[in-house]
């Protein structure tokens, strides 16, 4: 399968060693199942300071990115992405339509990817309705700038990538697949200072093991993002594993 092509827009490509340098995204890089470039607008401008920014029309602190740096970067971007296939451009901010693990699954599945990181107060309107796709937000709180938002989605996303999760790992098991919140997990010693791991898990019984950890996970999600619960149908057999959860925890 081609490479799965995202190419970013920042004026401090430097932030995005955290993806391609470490982890699962580090590893999808090398091997091939992820290409990862970043454009700098500072590198479009024709001033001696490689002004990128400027103060807002109407007033008001603050300052907002000029569209010239960011529609170079942003077209010479796109036409990279592009080369590999469809595109979708896409600018990070609180203002976008909130990403969850369904949004990760559609956007996954969508092509290439163009990612603008806007810094300051943002960028000049003039960009997001000529060059922008679509808005998206990582959760309803500001940061300095974009950048760890895209680093977020392209994280997500890079999990998805058919390959790039071991054979020890499974996207499609995740909880989070399933819509429900991940049951606790153990690992060696069997007893942590007096406390023991659930026998069920030291049985080898796989069945039981599975039917544990979903029972867990349905508790979790009902004790903790009810949420969430709500938008799933449930099937008879995790019906009667939150029932049996309920009445276990209120004993
Ligand atoms: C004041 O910052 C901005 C204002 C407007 C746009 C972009 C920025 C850059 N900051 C961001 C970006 C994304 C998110 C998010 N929630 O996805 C949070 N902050």
């Amino acid at each position: 399968m081609a490479a799965k092509r995202i190419a970013l827009v920042s004026i401090f490509p430097e932030m995005f060693a955290a993806l391609t340098d470490y982890g699962i995204s580090g590893r999808a890089v090398k091997d091939g199942l992820l290409e990862v470039r970043c454009w700098n607008p500072r590198d479009f401008t024709c001033d001696r300071h490689r002004t990128v920014d400027d103060r807002p029309y109407g007033g008001g602190p603050g300052m907002v990115m000029l569209a010239e740096p960011l529609s170079q970067a942003l077209r010479e971007a796109r036409s990279w992405a592009e080369e590999a296939g469809a595109t979708r451009s896409i600018y990070l901010s609180p203002q976008g339509r909130q990403l969850d693990q369904s949004g990760v699954e559609h956007l996954s599945q969508s092509g290439n990817l163009v990612l603008l990181a806007g810094r300051y107060e943002g960028v000049d309107e003039r960009i997001v309705e000529s060059l922008i796709d679509e808005e998206w937000s990582i959760g309803d709180y500001v940061l300095s700038g974009g950048e760890l938002a895209a680093m977020v989605m392209v994280d997500a996303i890079t999990r998805l990538i058919p390959g790039a999760l071991g054979h020890d790992q499974s996207a499609v098991e995740d909880s989070f697949a399933q819509g429900l919140l991940d049951c606790p997990h153990y690992t060696r010693p069997e007893d942590y200072q007096g406390s023991r791991v659930p026998e069920v898990l030291l049985s080898g019984n796989h069945e039981k093991i599975r039917r544990w950890r979903l029972k867990q996970a349905l508790g979790r999600t009902q004790q903790r993002r009810p949420d969430l619960l709500e938008k799933l149908a449930l099937t008879p057999e995790q019906t009667q594993l939150l029932d049996e959860f309920l009445q276990e925890s209120s004993t």
